[in-house]
């Protein structure tokens, strides 16, 4: 089930919220300037399918995105426990960074959490197949796939390079808790 965690930034022990209804979700998150939706991802995706499949398989989402919001690449992630990249890429995305651009991700299978970090609150949100994000470019984030990962999501940007990323140096990630089973 996807959820929503707010923290004080100074206390990831003692979690200040804890949500699990979409729309509530969405409408916490919505006050930090983050699209959050359920949609449907029922295309069926063969397991190892490539990237080319699943935008086939999702052009239509994808397209309404692009029309919508002026996105200009796409590109698939799909990761599961074999992967051979698996711990350098979960390094990579739980160093807080931000992006000159809207994070979007529509999950078409699996799970990941999104940690937010908005002035003072980290919003973990734990996403889900059916879930769509999008957060606004600048903002603070890290991504956990956890140990034994298992999603695929498909990324839209507006900038035809695809993923770039700052990293903030901040070591704040390490202190919150990581996605759990
Ligand atoms: C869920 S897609 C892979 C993670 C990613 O692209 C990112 O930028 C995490 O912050
Ligand atoms: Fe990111
Ligand atoms: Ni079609």
């Amino acid at each position: 089930m996807s959820s929503l965690t707010v923290y004080h930034q100074s206390q990831p022990e003692q979690p200040e919220k804890m949500l699990t209804d979409p729309a509530d979700i969405a409408s916490t998150l919505a006050t930090v300037g983050v699209r959050f939706e359920r949609w449907a991802a029922n295309a069926p995706i063969a397991p190892g399918a490539s990237p080319v499949e699943v935008i086939a398989a999702y052009h239509h989402e994808i397209e309404k995105l692009m029309f919508e919001e002026g996105y200009v690449t796409v590109d698939v992630v799909s990761m599961d426990r074999n992967h051979p990249q698996k711990a350098e890429l979960r390094a990579k995305f739980l160093d807080e960074h931000t992006h000159g651009e809207d994070e979007v991700r529509f999950f078409v299978a699996g799970r990941g959490l999104f940690c937010l970090h908005v002035d003072e609150r980290v919003y973990a949100v734990l996403c889900e197949k059916n879930d769509l994000i999008s957060v606004p470019a600048g903002t603070k984030h890290w991504f956990d796939m956890g140990e034994e990962p298992h999603f695929v999501a498909i990324r839209l940007f507006n900038n035809p390079e695809g993923w770039v990323a700052q990293f903030t140096g901040d070591p704040i990630a390490a202190g919150f808790p990581g996605l759990e089973y």
